[in-house]
């Protein structure tokens, strides 16, 4: 296993803040970058100290910018200042630091100048016992290729100076990577790792703002870091992200996501980890509610076709069934926010003990056993918002802590199963949720987009396993939201199958329940773009039915209003084989939701 390490640029707060959520992460080391080593108060010996106490060392000092290709009146200065930096990494007990190639606008392009120079600072770095790791920026004067840094540092032929890798700087300009994995490893001193989202940007822009940890963007992170593991490299794999998001998160939280963004990239490059079992289904989605939302879910439910079939033997925890469709409404635990909320959900796995040995490899943080006498173990971990993600076997052992009701069916309206779960989340754990589900739960990317909303920009991306029985789509508001927004919920739902959707919404009709009105210039504009026969088009604009299609099938929708504060539920009928989640539908969606709310909608009765 190769060393980890974070540089502490990738977290927010003070530099002890960072260390210590690196070193409680569980991480090797550190790169201690310039300006956070600037603005602490402790001298260096102090943070040597500070960072042996957690477990770390510190690997890299950086970035050391400007210093090949100077004039030559220019050079008298880097010298001093690399002399400077020497010292210091002397008491800061860093043997490595990183030359980032030049940008000053009076750079020289003369490789010869630039290896001879470089030469004399590895020469003097040598004669400290330290090292110099040259790493071009994707953006340099006169170097911004790895190619023409190895060039360089070749031309310099000096043992205490070698490449410095970073996946950014070289996937950002070429997906070649043959080249890297023919490099001596022994040249490469450092390596540095970040993903990033493909954007057409300024990439200077893109790196400085955009970075996300391996795993979490668009670029080849497996193949980029399994080319330089091919090469015999030996050091740390180092991660580098400049994240606005990250940059004010909690450094905890940032660190543990990052050491699950390695565990996950060795496994993807080694196969490390225990392998993810099979999910076959969701076996239900629990609702907490409090006593206001309670009634008028169970009265939606009722409406729906579900039955009440189940108490729970020892809390107050109903079953609601139909179909394949399972949910529990749980009357008896504190909300965080809201006054509904999806607070768990859980997952029928070919191996439940697996899928959670997996869970545990890759940090989740475990959940205290909610088992009593009697009632069956279920393994649970914690989602990034705090979800609880329940792994049980499809022979519902679960059920058994449920007294059955003796209710008499309610006549089903056609749902048959949970089609899928939009988790609303937190602002600043979104790329963290994204990774944890595709990992924990080995699944796979499926649709993602990102869209105006009424009151900002949402960005959503869907995740599923193999055979889509299991769909989770993920959404969050681009940006922080300020003072006016937060009065607008950005709410999670539950989406229920229907294999007849013009029952379902019958059903509802009979028993008074509303649904979310649709503006009748949606189905002006759906008239206008799509060719519907006239009996759908009639039934769409009648019921407030949302439509969607793709080259699959067709997909029709409908909505509750919200219900408390923060969750809803959507019926949805696919039609042939669609494979979306009609996030086309979700600007105008929206917009209902929150002309419902205003409107102060009449409860569901
Ligand atoms: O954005 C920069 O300037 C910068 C500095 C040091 C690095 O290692 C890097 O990859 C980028
Ligand atoms: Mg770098």
């Amino acid at each position: 296993m190769p060393r980890t390490s974070i540089a502490t640029v990738c977290l927010s707060g003070t530099l002890e803040d960072r260390l210590d959520a690196a070193g409680a992460a569980g991480f090797d080391a550190v790169e201690i970058f310039e300006n956070d080593l600037l603005a602490s108060a402790l001298p260096p010996e102090r943070i040597r100290e500070r960072a042996a106490g957690l477990g770390l060392t510190i690997d890299l000092y950086q970035p050391f910018r400007d210093a090949e290709g100077a004039p030559a009146a220019r050079f008298a200065s880097v010298r001093r200042r690399m002399r400077a930096k020497l010292e210091l990494m002397e008491r800061l007990g860093a043997d490595t630091i990183l030359v980032c190639s030049s940008v000053a606008p009076d750079t020289v392009d003369d490789d010869d100048l630039a290896a001879g120079q470089l030469r004399q600072l590895a020469q003097m770095a040598a004669e400290h016992g330290k090292r110099i790791a040259y790493e071009a920026l994707a953006w340099g004067r006169h170097v911004s290729t790895w190619e023409h840094s190895w060039e360089i540092v070749r031309r310099a032929d000096h043992p205490a100076l070698g490449l410095c890798l970073d996946s950014f700087h070289v996937l950002s300009r070429s997906a070649a990577l043959e080249g890297i994995a023919r490099l001596p490893g022994d040249r490469i001193f450092f390596l540095q790792l970040a993903d990033a989202p493909r954007l057409g940007m300024d990439v200077l822009q893109w790196s400085r703002h955009h970075r996300l940890f391996p795993l979490q963007g668009g670029l080849d992170l497996v193949g980029f870091t399994a080319a330089v593991l091919a090469t015999g490299y030996t050091g740390p794999l180092s991660l580098e992200v400049f994240n606005d998001v990250f940059r004010q998160a909690d450094p905890h939280r940032t660190a543990v996501d990052a050491r699950r963004s390695l565990i996950a990239l060795e496994d993807a490059i080694g196969h490390t980890l225990t392998p993810a079992a099979e999910l076959t289904g969701v076996a239900f989605a629990e609702l907490g509610v409090d006593p206001e939302s309670g009634p008028r879910l169970e009265t939606l439910l009722g409406a729906l076709g579900f039955t009440h079939v189940g108490q729970h033997r020892s809390k107050p925890v109903q079953l609601w069934e139909q179909g394949d469709a399972r949910i529990l409404l749980n009357s008896g635990e504190p909300l965080a926010e809201g006054s509904a909320a999806i607070r768990a959900f859980a997952l029928e796995s070919a191996d439940p003990e697996r899928s959670a040995r997996r869970a545990g490899e890759l940090l989740a943080r475990p959940l205290p056993r909610r088992r009593r006498r009697s009632e069956a173990h279920l393994t649970a971990v914690a989602a990034p918002d705090g979800t609880e993600v329940f792994f049980c076997r499809r022979a519902p052992v679960w059920r058994e802590d449920f007294l059955p009701t003796g209710e008499p069916p309610t006549p089903s309206t056609g749902i048959t199963g949970i089609d899928h779960l939009s988790l609303a989340q937190p602002f600043d754990r979104y790329d963290e949720a994204a990774l944890f589900y595709r990992t924990v739960l080995g699944m796979a990317d499926d649709e993602a987009g990102e869209f105006a909303a009424p009151f900002g920009l949402i960005r959503t991306l869907a995740i599923r396993n193999a055979d889509r029985r299991v769909r989770i789509a993920l959404s969050v508001p681009v940006l922080r939201r300020g003072d006016w927004a937060p009065a607008v919920p950005h709410p999670q739902h539950l989406t229920l199958a229907t294999d007849d959707l013009a029952r379902t919404a019958a059903a509802l009709a009979a028993a008074g329940v509303p649904v979310l009105r649709i503006p009748e210039n949606y189905y002006d504009d759906l008239d206008a773009r799509t060719t519907l026969v006239p009996q759908l088009r009639a039934f769409v604009r009648a019921t407030g039915v949302m439509y969607d299609e793709d080259a699959h099938g067709q997909y029709l929708q409908l909505f509750t209003p919200v219900l408390g504060s923060r969750v809803f539920v959507e019926v949805a009928q696919r039609v042939g084989g669609y494979r979306g989640y009609g996030f086309a539908n979700d600007p105008v969606r929206m917009a209902a939701h929150r002309a419902q709310r205003l409107a102060g909608a009449a409860p569901a009765r």
